[in-house]
């Protein structure tokens, strides 16, 4: 890749198909507020995904964590291997961000990658069988950040994704922060793992196929099959009007039901 390919003019911003999904963060408070959020230390392993010339991968090192940098253009790869070539604690990867094997052991992410993949990302990080991002900081276009966090008990796998990790939209990114600029607004979002049992986990799924199977059903009526007396109860403690469709109720609090009903010794049916 050239370097004008690489910083196009002003003129040229937002008018080049752009398919690699380049926009190089150039803001240093959207760097800083990455940081802050994702909090990488020495006894951390951060994954950038999609590491450009590795202002994150820099801003992590930095905080002394070790860093995985993942890129797919040769170009930039080989610029990554030269700048941390004399710290050990990088290593460079030339790869797919939606193929490149992800470490079995917990890690974090900090990253600015492309939009076009944020879905693949995503699916990857958070709907894995067992994930071992444990959190994390990223930019992802705004629409996505809104429907990330908005996302409803019946929303197929942005509800799965939702009920197993606190996903939270930390802030407003102007195109004005890259380089060159994307043609919409982005977000930095923020993603935090529930650390739920096995047992918790197996019916928060039950529970959310059923209520994406039935979205109209009541929670209370999804909730009363797990064979515990006061269940709808337990259902208003954790923040749902039992009367409400299930499929409206946030993955969040069907997250905090499963483990406060499990956490207490209940026996949830296989079928909700
Ligand atoms: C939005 S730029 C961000 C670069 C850098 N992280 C930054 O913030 O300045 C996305 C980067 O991801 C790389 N990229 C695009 N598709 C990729 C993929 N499928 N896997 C890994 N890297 C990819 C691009 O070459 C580019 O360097």
């Amino acid at each position: 890749m050239s370097a004008e390919r690489r910083f196009p003019r002003r003129s040229e911003r937002g008018t080049r198909p752009n398919p690699s999904g380049v926009h190089f963060l150039v803001a240093e408070d959207v760097v800083n507020t990455l940081v802050r959020v994702c909090r990488p230390g020495p006894d951390d392993l951060v994954i950038d995904f999609g590491a450009g010339p590795g202002v994150l991968t820099s801003a992590a090192a930095k905080r002394g964590a070790r860093v995985l940098a993942v890129e797919r253009d040769a170009e930039f790869a080989a610029m990554l291997i030269r700048r941390f070539r004399d710290n050990a604690r990088v290593r460079v990867v030339r790869g797919d961000l939606r193929t490149v094997t992800l470490p079995r052991k917990d890690f974090l992410v900090m990253a600015n990658p492309p939009y076009s993949a944020s879905t693949a990302l995503f699916r990857r990080l958070l709907g894995a069988r067992r994930p071992t991002v444990v959190r994390g900081a990223l930019t992802v276009e705004w629409g996505f950040a809104r429907r990330l966090v908005s996302a409803t008990s019946s929303a197929g796998e942005l509800a799965w994704w939702a009920a197993r990790y606190d996903i939270g939209l930390v802030r407003r990114v102007r195109p004005a922060s890259f380089r060159p600029q994307p043609r919409v607004d982005s977000a930095v979002v923020s993603i935090r793992r529930r650390e739920l049992s096995p047992e918790a986990e197996r019916l928060l799924v039950e529970l959310l196929k059923a209520a994406g199977r039935n979205p109209s059903r009541s929670a209370r009526s999804l909730v009363r099959h797990i064979g515990a007396p006061d269940a709808h109860r337990l259902l208003a403690r954790c923040g749902v009007e039992p009367g409400s469709s299930a499929g409206i109720v946030p993955p969040s609090a069907f997250a905090a039901f499963a483990d406060a009903a499990t956490a207490r010794g209940e026996k949830p049916s296989s079928t909700v």
